[in-house]
């Protein structure tokens, strides 16, 4: 019998930025920003859904669990592909199972949450053009979401502002040492 060959270390190397919060938190725009300013691969979450949650979220209604599990398993197959070689992935990851979940990918993760008013969001998010999410799902994304708790790795990074002004802020809210 051959002995399980050891993890692959990664906890020294670049973390994975998950930009996370509700639909139109500018998860998207900072995200690609913040992958930009880095130097390194951009994921969309979006990318990851299964035609049926999209079919789902387009008709209105919100996904659950379940809908999403598949989708986080998507995600975590990308994180995982990353190693220790950093990345920045937008994902609503609006419970802390989902991040947990995340974080069972392997590669060290932090979390940027994207936050701001309501109203803000629900501004942005009616001056957006082409995009299946309707605005009257923000309710229930609010209601889900589960903030950042104190042993998760991760940083509030406001939304008022320009996107350059946020990536910026979230920029400086990175890790200077591993995570
Ligand atoms: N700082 C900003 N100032 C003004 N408009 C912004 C800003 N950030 C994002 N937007 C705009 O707000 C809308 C929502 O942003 P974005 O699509 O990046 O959010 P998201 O969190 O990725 O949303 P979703 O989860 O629904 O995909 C877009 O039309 C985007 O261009
Ligand atoms: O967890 C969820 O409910 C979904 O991931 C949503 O957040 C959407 O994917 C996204 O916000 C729309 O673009």
């Amino acid at each position: 019998m051959t002995a399980a060959s050891p993890p692959r270390p990664v906890a020294a190397g670049r973390p994975v930025i998950v930009v996370m919060g509700v639909s139109g938190s500018g998860k998207s725009t900072v995200g690609g920003l913040l992958a930009e300013r880095l130097g390194v691969p951009y994921a969309e979450a979006d990318d990851f859904h299964p035609a049926a949650n999209i079919a789902k979220m387009s008709a209105g209604h919100p996904l659950d669990d379940t809908d999403r599990a598949p989708w986080l398993a998507a995600i975590a197959d990308w994180i995982a592909e990353r190693g220790d070689r950093g990345g920045v992935v937008s994902c609503s990851a609006l419970r802390r199972r989902y991040r947990d979940r995340l974080r069972q990918a392997g590669p060290p993760l932090f979390f940027v949450h994207l936050d701001g008013p309501e109203e803000l969001i629900a501004a942005r998010l009616a001056a957006r053009m082409q995009h299946f999410m309707p605005t009257g799902l923000l309710q229930s994304q609010i209601e889900t979401l589960e903030p950042l708790e104190p042993d998760e790795a991760g940083a509030v990074v406001p939304i008022e502002g320009g996107p350059q002004q946020i990536a910026d802020r979230a920029l400086a809210a990175l890790p200077a040492t591993p995570v």
